[in-house]
């Protein structure tokens, strides 16, 4: 857990407004995302953090009728602009969901999809990497015996991991994660939380999450979001156990939402 000093921006959002035709679902959001730090967006259910995740990835523009406002960069280049392709952004971004979504593909195939993609071809070089990957998303001794088996005979737990592991095999500079744990069993949630935990040194990771003790045990940084707005954003330790806004004490306490 990190102390009084912010680690650099990689994402930096000021004064981003966001709208759904006249509904307005960003107002005026001010947020860092850090390098190698877990930062952890909570809030109550239509206040935003979907949003806001889908905007850091330019997922968000492909909704009909959305106009954005405001400046959001990433690496100190606005990305709201023309000026980072968004396949080159992409290349950079994963993204994990709620439902875990592996490809009707192999578990092989599914970690040497990207990495295919970005021009790996020689085969010792992809069993390197789709081993690599499936280590650091804890899988590896589950699957190793049936790499070549679809992904589709795999629980939902290890569906989610895979799913970890195919953003990990493009050696992604962030990764967002949008309620990642919501449709799995403890025994899987606690997994994918050790995960988070043992690639947070070498990723940067911004997850939505309704789970308090989920974002209090895994997160660097709490950004409280409600309807619309960031209420309070501090270390997760402040939010959980000091905050300063009486409507994150409320929330974090279970009094609404
Ligand atoms: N595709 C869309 N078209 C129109 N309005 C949308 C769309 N997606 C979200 N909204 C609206 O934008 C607001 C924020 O939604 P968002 O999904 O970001 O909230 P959330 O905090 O992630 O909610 P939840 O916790 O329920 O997933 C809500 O009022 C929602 O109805």
């Amino acid at each position: 857990m990190k102390n009084t000093k912010w680690n650099k921006p990689v994402y930096e959002t000021n004064g981003l407004n966001l709208w759904y035709g006249s509904t307005h679902a960003l107002k005026n959001i001010e947020l860092s995302i850090n390098e190698k730090e877990v930062t952890a967006i909570i809030g109550p259910s239509g206040c935003g953090k979907s949003t806001y995740l889908k905007t850091l990835n330019r997922m968000v523009e492909l909704v009909p009728d959305v106009s954005i406002s405001g400046n959001l960069t990433f690496k100190g280049k606005n990305i709201l602009g023309k000026s980072v392709p968004v396949e080159l952004l992409r290349s950079k971004v994963g993204m994990v969901f709620q439902k875990p979504n592996p490809f009707p593909k192999s578990i092989y195939e599914n970690v040497a999809f990207g990495p295919k993609i970005h021009g790996i071809r020689n085969k010792a070089m992809l069993d390197m990497v789709v081993e690599d990957s499936l280590r650091k998303a804890a899988l590896w001794d589950e699957v190793k015996d049936r790499l070549h088996s679809s992904a589709y005979g795999l629980s939902g737990g290890q569906q989610q991991r895979l799913c970890i592991a195919r953003c990990l095999a493009v050696d992604p500079e962030v990764i967002l994660m949008d309620e990642p744990t919501s449709a799995l069993d403890p025994v899987s949630t606690h997994k994918v939380e050790e995960l988070i935990d043992s690639i947070k040194n070498d990723v940067t990771i911004a997850i939505v999450t309704h789970n308090m003790q989920q974002a209090s045990r895994i997160s660097d940084r709490t950004a409280f979001f409600l309807n619309g707005e960031i209420i309070e954003v501090d270390r997760t330790s402040v939010i959980f156990s000091n905050p300063t806004d009486p409507l994150t004490e409320d929330y974090i306490n279970g009094r609404f939402g």
